[in-house]
C-alpha cells in the first residue's frame, strides 16, 4: 500500500523552466473560441452548454462581468429608490406594509445578487411559469451561482426574481418598477418623435402620376429608410444609458435621410437590401414583431408597422411583447397602452407647437383604430420571460411556434432579442446567422426570422472575416457602444409542415 506520509509521496519541488522561446499563451476565450469541438454536436447542447462557450459573469474580458457585478446592482438600487417613492405617496396602512414587505425582498436579491447566492428554485407565486423555471434551474444549473451560470440565464433569473418581490404581495403584484423610467425616455425625445409624426401623420396617398414599377421602387426605397428607423430607434435603451442628458439623446435618435445613409456603413453584417426584396413580395400577409423597448423604440416600431399595413404589405401585425417587467425597458401591455393612450390624449412636450400635437393625435387614433379593428394585436407568450433562448423555443413552446410558423416574417427587435436568437455563446464573428440560430430557421415551418439588432454585448454573428478583428485593435469598445449594427435575414422553412416530439 502507497504511504500518503512517505517524503517520496510529496510533490517535488518546483522546476523553473525558461521558455522564453515558445509561442505565448491564448487568452482562456480564445483557446474556447478556437477550439475544434465547437460548435458541440446537437445533443451536447443544452442551457448550460450552449453551441459555442457560453459567456459567464466571471469572464472578466466580457460584458457579462460588468453587468453581473456593477449593472444590476445598479439597476436594482435604482428600483428599490422608485418603490420608495411610491411608498411615500401611499396613505393605506395595510397596503404600505405590503410595499415595504416587497422593498425588504428586493433587499434579500440585492444581498444574494453582491454576495454571488446560489440560482435557488422560483417561489410557487401562482404564476404559470414557475415549472418551466425550476425545471431549468434543477436540470442544468444546480448549485451554480450568479457568476457562474451563463450570463443570459443568470441575468433572466434576476428579472424573475424582482417579479417574485412582488407577485408575493397582497396589493402590488403587477407593480412596475421600471414604469417611471420608461415613460420619462419617451417624454425627453420630443425632437425625433415629431420628425416622425410631422412625416408619417398623413394616410398615404398613392401617386397616379407613376407607374407601377416607380410606385414599387419608391416603396423599397421608403422601406429602406423605414428598417433602419426601426433599428437605431432601438440605440436608446434605459438600461445602459440612464444618466444621458437631453443632447445626447438628440444625436443618437437623429432620423434624417443624411444620418441615415452614413449609418448604413455602421451595419456591419448587411442583409437589409435582401429583407426588403423579400418584403416587397408580400401582400396583405402578417409580420411579427418581437418587441424589444417601451417608449420611443416602440414608437418607431410603431411607425414601421403604420408603413407595412398603409402600403397593403400585411392586413396583420403581431407585436409580442412581455407579461411581466423584464430587463429594465422591455414592452409589457400596459407601456403598449400608455403609448397608444398618450399619443392621443398625453400632454408630454411642453415645447410642442399644436401643429405638432395634432400630428401625433392624428396616428394616435389610426393605430388605436388598427387594434379595434384586428389589423394589430399585442401577444405577450409566457415563453419570452424565461431563461431558455430561442433555440428552445420549438421544444418548450410548441404552441408559440406553431404560431410564428403561420407569419411572412417574424422581426427579433433589440441586443437581448439577437443574444437568444443565438444563444449568446461565444461563436466566430463570421458564424452565418442561420447557423447561429440553429431551430428557429433549421426546423420544418421555421419562419423567415429578421434580427434588427444595435450591437450592445459581446455576441456578434453573420459580420463578414476581419472586420471585427480590425475594430477589435482599432475600437475595442465596439461591442457595447451601441455604434454598429446587424440587420440579418434567415429564410427559414417556410414551405415545410413543423414537426413537434410527441
Ligand atoms: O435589448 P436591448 O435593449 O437592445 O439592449 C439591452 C442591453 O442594454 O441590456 C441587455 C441586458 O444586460 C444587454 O443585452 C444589452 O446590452
Amino acid at each position: 500500500m502507497s504511504n500518503p506520509n512517505h517524503p517520496s509521496a510529496k510533490p517535488p519541488a518546483k522546476v523553473q523552466l525558461n521558455l522564453g522561446n515558445l509561442p505565448p499563451k491564448m487568452n482562456p476565450a480564445d483557446i474556447k473560441a478556437n477550439s475544434s469541438q465547437y460548435p458541440r454536436t446537437p445533443s451536447r447542447v443544452n442551457p448550460n452548454n450552449p453551441p459555442w462557450p457560453a459567456y459567464r459573469g466571471y469572464h472578466e474580458y466580457s460584458f457579462a462581468h460588468a453587468t453581473m457585478g456593477v449593472r444590476l446592482p445598479t439597476i436594482l438600487g435604482k428600483a428599490i429608490d422608485d418603490v420608495w417613492k411610491t411608498l411615500n405617496e401611499q396613505s393605506d396602512e395595510e397596503r404600505i406594509i405590503d410595499l415595504i414587505n416587497c422593498i425588504h425582498r428586493m433587499e434579500d436579491l440585492m444581498n444574494d445578487l453582491q454576495n454571488n447566492a446560489k440560482l435557488r428554485p422560483i417561489a410557487d407565486d401562482g404564476a404559470g411559469d414557475v415549472a418551466l423555471w425550476n425545471k431549468e434551474i434543477a436540470k442544468f444549473f444546480r448549485g451554480k451561482d450568479f457568476m457562474n451560470a451563463p450570463w443570459l440565464f443568470a441575468e433572466a433569473f434576476k428579472y424573475r426574481r424582482l417579479r417574485e418581490c412582488f407577485s408575493l404581495s397582497k396589493f402590488w403584484v403587477d407593480y412596475d418598477v421600471f414604469f417611471r423610467q420608461k415613460c420619462d425616455t419617451f417624454s425627453r425625445s420630443s425632437q425625433a418623435v415629431f420628425e416622425l409624426s410631422t412625416r408619417f401623420s398623413q394616410p398615404r396617398q398613392a401617386d397616379s402620376s407613376l407607374s407601377e414599377a416607380e410606385i414599387a421602387e419608391k416603396n423599397k426605397l421608403l422601406f429602406l429608410e423605414l428598417t433602419q428607423v426601426c433599428l437605431w430607434g432601438n440605440s436608446t435603451d434605459l438600461s445602459l444609458l440612464i444618466d444621458m442628458t437631453e443632447e445626447d439623446i438628440k444625436k443618437l435618435q437623429s432620423t434624417g435621410g443624411d444620418h441615415l445613409a452614413a449609418t448604413e456603413k455602421n451595419i456591419l453584417g448587411n442583409n437589409l437590401h435582401k429583407l426588403a426584396d423579400y418584403v416587397m413580395t408580400i401582400k396583405g400577409g402578417r409580420i411579427d414583431f418581437v418587441l424589444d423597448n417601451a417608449g420611443f423604440e416602440l414608437y418607431c416600431d410603431l411607425v414601421y408597422a403604420d408603413w407595412l399595413i398603409q402600403s397593403g404589405t400585411c392586413s396583420k401585425v403581431i407585436f409580442h411583447g412581455k407579461k411581466i417587467a423584464w430587463f429594465v425597458s422591455d414592452v409589457t401591455k400596459k407601456d403598449w397602452d400608455w403609448l397608444l393612450n398618450t399619443c392621443v390624449y398625453g400632454q408630454l412636450f411642453e415645447n410642442a407647437t399644436d401643429g405638432e400635437m395634432d400630428t401625433l393625435r392624428t396616428m394616435g387614433h389610426r393605430w388605436k383604430q388598427y387594434e379595434k379593428e384586428g389589423k394589430w394585436k399585442y401577444e405577450a407568450h409566457p415563453f419570452w420571460c424565461t431563461g431558455y433562448t430561442f433555440w428552445d423555443l420549438h421544444s418548450e413552446a410548441p404552441d408559440l411556434f406553431q404560431y410564428l410558423s403561420e407569419a411572412d416574417l417574424v422581426i427579433f427587435k433589440g441586443d437581448l432579442n439577437h443574444r437568444k436568437l443565438t444563444y449568446d455563446c461565444h461563436a466566430p464573428l463570421d458564424t452565418p446567422f442561420q447557423m447561429a440560430i440553429g431551430p428557429l430557421a433549421s426546423e420544418p415551418g421555421a419562419p423567415p426570422v429578421c434580427s434588427l439588432r444595435t450591437i450592445k454585448s459581446d455576441v456578434v454573428v453573420g459580420i463578414p472575416p476581419g472586420v471585427g478583428e480590425k475594430l477589435d485593435e482599432e475600437e475595442p469598445g465596439w461591442k457595447i457602444s451601441g455604434k454598429y449594427a446587424v440587420v440579418l435575414l434567415s429564410e427559414g422553412r417556410p414551405g415545410d409542415k413543423p414537426q413537434y416530439a410527441s
